[in-house]
């Protein structure tokens, strides 16, 4: 080697060290980067942030701290990120590697109701790209509601920018402390109510317990409280839950009319994709799902997906949704008629549509 060659590498020798140690330095935090994140790590980098209300709320009412741990209570209204820890799925040590996008809190609720169809529009809504749902009813508004809302959020699918997080939870549209409790979550949450004709509706709710409880008594012996009077017994489920205009009282103390879509149940059967652009448009996205999506099953009775999501085959709900009622006396059903109509009206007149049950 000349003495050219010795002064160059005299040179840039501690140069090619030095760029060798930072390049080994960037793949380190590369890496480990990386690795944080196929771990789920990420997802609290990025932090979606609710308005934790004020402790006592626009109406006066306390507002509750759910899974008090999870949330600091907060004088005034302020922004408050809440996924510091890591999800329920993680430490159950379910592996969420290689998954991308985050879970959030729902942006849009089924709250109901019950028998009216909830599960059949979920499964439809399903199928939109844009839209990604819990399966089951997580029902953290009524019953869970102590393992608070990290817990909650864990249930959810991860979504990616633009996509919607759902779930439906029939039995919140009539848990008395669910309206606040999901004002506290977000005030901006889309509230998407099922309705169905009560009388039907409560016909199905008895042959959902009937299928469970064979020895049930008849629906006319539990629907009356005085059978010659012609009393209605309002204690009982199946009737209460469908005094509608009640219930969505109790919600319109939080969320404005603006905040909820109400669908009939009865339109979902004869005009899937016509209520699928309604509730669509009213969700923001984009109308993908239409008529295309559906045929009807002559067997079943009730219109059935042609692709469902994560299948290619045409697919029905299952045997629970669609199945037969027993026959209940023609008078005892106009009585029940009779005792829904002026809560009827009344639901007509606070959500400005006519459902055409009377
Ligand atoms: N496409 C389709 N397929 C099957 N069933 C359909 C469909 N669309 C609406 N329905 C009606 O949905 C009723 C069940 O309502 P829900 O899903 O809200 O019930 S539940 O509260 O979740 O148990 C169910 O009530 P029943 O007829 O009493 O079984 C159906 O009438």
């Amino acid at each position: 080697m000349g003495w050219s060659k010795w002064r160059a590498a005299f040179i840039f020798g501690p140069l090619k060290a030095q760029s060798k140690l930072s390049v080994f330095f960037t793949m380190l935090l590369l890496f480990t980067y990386l690795f944080y994140c196929l771990n789920g790590y990420c997802d609290s980098l990025p932090t979606p942030v609710y308005y934790v209300h004020r402790t006592v709320s626009h109406d006066g009412l306390r507002t509750e701290q759910p899974g008090a741990r999870n949330v600091s209570s907060a004088s005034s209204v302020r922004q408050q990120p809440l996924n510091r820890s890591r999800s329920a799925a993680q430490s159950a040590g379910i592996s969420i590697a290689n998954s991308f996008g985050s879970k959030k809190f729902p942006q849009a609720v089924i709250i109901g109701v019950k028998k009216g169809g909830t599960r059949a529009l979920l499964e439809f809504l399903r199928v939109h790209p844009d839209v990604r749902a819990v399966g089951a009813e997580p029902h953290f508004f009524d019953r869970f509601y102590d393992k608070g809302l990290e817990w909650y959020r864990s249930l959810m699918p991860r979504t990616l920018e633009g996509q919607i997080t759902m779930e439906k939870t029939p039995s919140y549209f009539i848990t008395k402390e669910a309206p606040r409790r999901v004002f506290f979550m977000s005030r901006h949450t889309k509230l998407i109510v099922v309705v169905r004709d009560p009388v039907t509706r409560a016909v199905s709710d008895y042959t959902q317990t009937l299928s469970k409880s064979p020895g049930l008594p008849s629906f006319q012996s539990l629907v009356f409280r005085n059978a010659t009077a012609g009393l209605i017994d309002t204690s009982w489920s199946a009737v209460r839950i469908g005094i509608y205009a009640k219930h969505l009282e109790s919600w319109l103390r939080y969320f404005p009319l603006s905040r909820f879509l109400f669908v009939s149940g009865e339109r979902l059967v004869t005009d899937p994709a016509g209520e699928m652009g309604r509730v669509q448009d009213f969700l923001g996205i984009k109308r993908v799902v239409t008529d295309k999506h559906f045929y009807f099953n002559q067997t079943k009775g009730f219109p059935c997906l042609k692709k469902p999501e994560g299948s290619s085959r045409p697919r029905c709900l299952g045997k629970s949704k669609g199945r037969p009622h027993p026959q209940i006396p023609s008078e005892v059903l106009l009585r029940l008629r009779d005792f829904y109509r002026p809560f009827n009206l009344k639901f007509y007149q606070i959500t400005g549509h006519d459902f055409g049950w009377n």
